[in-house]
């Protein structure tokens, strides 16, 4: 049971005209966990990510973030966090006109001046740390699989060192294998940098191999946040489908949390 996360969300609102989106939905994620969200089209996984992460502003409530309070912070305390949270959005959202090399610069030239040298040894250190070689650093986007894609999304999520990672369904659009090699490489860099992690995705068998917890999002708010295993016996319709239909009884007998599956041996 997590008590108040580094992220906390409390009675947070979201409404577009009509469409009540949240209604007094609390969260805490805990610092180095990583917690996946999950829930039906439309449930609001992403206005609650870009609500967490400044990108939109809720109708109501209150997040904070390491002590912050976001919705009240000051334009320097906003850059200060946006420089400690690293994103990959749906599809990597690179830029097809520029390099690799070039993609994963992109924050460093925002937000920090490096010498030239600095910033691309920085930015083939990040890119070996997701297991692409310095060979790859001039290739256009365009020439890349999708997973390099992810991969290359990622490093450049990571390039200031963030202490939280925020993915938007990262292994959408990947093979079954992509799918699984992006989820060890997730895990494998969450562990290595200690980062807090908010996980957004539809992939079942993702959440039973990355996820500390798992956050249902319904009925516009948080419905239940546990281990994925006991969210899964959880007796909500939805819930039941998702995790007792079969691909998530494939997954479920798939996986092995990696936490536990160490933690077991
Ligand atoms: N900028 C916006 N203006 C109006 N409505 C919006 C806006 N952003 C999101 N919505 C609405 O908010 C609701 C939640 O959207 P959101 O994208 O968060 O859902 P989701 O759970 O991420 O869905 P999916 O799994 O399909 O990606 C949807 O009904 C969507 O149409």
């Amino acid at each position: 049971m997590v008590s108040k996360g580094i992220i906390s969300v409390r009675g947070l609102h979201n409404q577009f005209g009509d469409n009540l989106v949240h209604e007094q939905l609390d969260l805490d994620v805990a610092q180095g966990e990583i917690l996946t969200v999950v829930g039906g089209s439309g449930s609001g996984k992403s206005v609650l990510m870009r609500s967490i992460l400044g990108l939109h502003r809720p109708s109501a409530g209150q997040i904070e973030v390491d002590g912050v309070d976001l919705l009240r912070a000051d334009s320097e305390q906003r850059v200060q966090l946006e420089r400690r949270m690293g994103v990959l959005f749906q599809r990597g959202a690179l830029y097809s006109s520029l390099t690799v090399l070039e993609n994963v610069l992109l924050p460093l030239q925002e937000h920090l001046s490096l010498p030239a040298e600095d910033a691309e040894a920085l930015a083939l250190m990040k890119l070996r740390l997701v297991g692409l070689s310095s060979a790859v650093a001039d290739n256009s986007v365009q020439s890349l699989s999708g997973g390099m894609i992810k991969r290359v999304a990622l490093a450049r999520a990571l390039i200031l060192e963030p202490d939280f990672l925020f993915l938007d369904e990262p292994t959408a659009g990947l093979d079954p294998i992509g799918a699984n090699d992006f989820d060890e490489l997730l895990v494998t860099v969450q562990r290595a940098l200690g980062l807090t992690v908010f996980l957004v995705t539809h992939d079942v068998d993702s959440i039973f191999k990355v996820s500390d917890r798992v956050a249902v999002l319904a009925e516009r708010k948080v419905l239940v946040v546990d281990t994925p295993e006991r969210v899964a016996t959880h007796p909500d319709q939805w819930i039941q489908a998702y995790f007792q239909g079969p691909r998530g009884r494939a997954a479920q007998q798939g996986k092995r949390h990696p936490v536990n599956a160490e933690e077991d041996a």
